[in-house]
């Protein structure tokens, strides 16, 4: 198979940030200062004081968090301090799934290669990748450092201790901190060589993957004047499908904060893609619209996600959903559009390999595949939901899940494999998504 991949994609630097090391660096800061920020958190990093005060925010109440780093100095301060002690990851949910396709077998595998490519070289599988952007393109607004893109994922254990203004602080529960310095992904930047290479090859192409819409709120907080951006990119998919018209596009959509800007990119890609992608999390905010009783996908119901798949679907004439849950996967689609054995089978090699993914930290050789998840059972919550739907839209068992319709689409569900203690549980939604889209296309083509 052949694969376009955009577009976002940069390197995570983890950092275990203990009791000790936020007491040197709350040593570093004027307490009056700290103390105006931990009053009213600034949401973002302007400032080692900002940086500081997001940390101990979160460690104080053992929440995970995100803040964008908007200054050069703090930037290179962190990675003075902090690059050569940490863990280096591959990040980024195009640099993830390009990785899945490319490892699993994808026979070449096409990057928007944005940011210090150099450094995230390494860190890919294969030898079939075309990282379409060895040059940075030039953009006034960026500052020199800007082609590095590193976000900065300080990990921290519950117990850990430290004095804040004179308070002890032990920390209530492990989560992490990321500080983010990314102006590239964030403006959902394409590169020339990208805009190129995809142009020229989109007919010899099988499919593309596509990511990264949500990180353009990180540029526009308040979820205006992204639409310039937005429709820069969906003019590519555009014009990629008036190039070859049967070239599937599948979107992974990520977590928008911003709900109108979630809902309009969703509606406006609904007409142009084959199948968009989601947890649980993102359906929710989707269905909002929709009035589909919340607190049910919340649960993680299976038959109150179904129904809000097919309402999202069908308002917006969007082919298929393929949405993942810890517990299950379900796959909605418009006749035609598939087969419940080619969802159904691919489903099951995308829960495999986040399982497999989940227990080793890594993907194993594909060959290895099936003997990597041999310990490791369904989920039961999963088989629970699967009956339940299955009770409720009167469908078959078919390759361990159930098939059936529901107004007007056609649905397969399959529990997932689940690792209870996973080594990682970083890109194992890129990992079944986009796992799952190169067995789809397999599939298409052997038939
Ligand atoms: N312990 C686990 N074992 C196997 N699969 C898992 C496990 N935890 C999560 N998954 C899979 O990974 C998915 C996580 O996706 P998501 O919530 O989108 O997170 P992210 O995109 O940040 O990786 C779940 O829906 C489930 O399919
Ligand atoms: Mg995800």
């Amino acid at each position: 198979m052949k694969v376009l991949c955009g577009y976002n994609v940069n390197i995570d630097a983890v950092y275990r940030m203990t009791g000790e090391e936020i007491s040197e660096l709350l040593h570093m800061l004027d307490r009056e200062e700290l103390r105006e920020k931990l009053c009213e958190p600034p949401g973002e990093i302007r400032s080692l004081s900002d940086l500081v005060a997001g940390l101990v925010l979160h460690m104080q109440k053992g929440t995970g968090g995100e803040w964008f780093i908007y200054s050069d100095d703090v930037f290179r301060f962190l990675k003075g301090r902090y690059y050569d002690k940490c863990e280096i990851r591959l990040g980024g949910n195009m640099g993830i799934m390009a990785n899945v396709m490319s490892h699993m077998g994808a026979e070449q595998v096409v990057m928007n290669a944005v940011g210090d490519i150099n450094s995230i070289k390494p860190l890919m599988s294969g030898e079939n990748i075309v990282f379409a952007g060895e040059s940075v393109p030039q953009n006034a607004s960026m500052s020199k450092d800007a082609n590095e893109i590193i976000h900065f994922v300080f990990d921290f254990s519950n117990g850990a201790q430290f004095k804040v203004l004179g308070d002890e602080v032990t920390v209530p529960r492990e989560n992490r901190f990321i500080a983010t310095y990314d102006d590239i992904n964030t403006e959902l930047t394409i590169t020339p060589e990208f805009e190129e290479y995809s142009r020229e090859h989109v007919n010899e192409m099988d499919g593309a993957i596509i990511s990264g819409f949500n990180q353009l709120q990180k540029f526009y907080p308040d979820g205006s004047g992204y639409k310039e951006r937005f429709e820069k990119a969906h003019s590519q998919l555009e014009g990629w499908k008036a190039l070859n018209p049967d070239l599937p596009i599948h979107v992974e959509f990520g977590h928008f904060m911003s709900m109108d800007m979630g809902v309009a990119i969703f509606s406006e890609l609904a007409g142009t893609v084959d199948s968009i992608g989601m947890n649980e999390d993102e359906l929710f905010m989707l269905a909002e619209l929709h009035g589909v009783p919340s607190d049910m996908i919340r649960k993680m119901d299976a038959c109150a996600i179904l129904d809000a798949c097919v309402r999202c679907a069908s308002s917006t004439g969007l082919k298929k959903i393929v949405l993942h849950t810890r517990d299950f996967v379900m796959s909605i689609f418009a006749e035609r559009t598939s087969s419940p054995a080619r969802e159904m089978e691919s489903m099951q090699f995308g829960v495999m390999c986040a399982a497999a993914f989940a227990a080793s930290g890594r993907l194993p050789e594909r060959s290895q595949l099936v003997d990597s998840v041999r310990g490791l059972a369904r989920s039961e919550e999963g088989l629970k939901q699967v009956t339940r739907l299955q009770d409720l839209i009167g469908g078959e068992e078919f390759e361990g899940g159930v098939f059936g319709e529901y107004r007007g689409y056609s649905v397969c569900i399959l529990p997932t494999i689940i690792c209870e203690e996973p080594v990682s549980t970083v890109g194992l939604g890129d990992t079944v998504s986009s796992a799952t889209f190169l067995r789809w296309l397999e599939i298409g083509s052997e038939y």
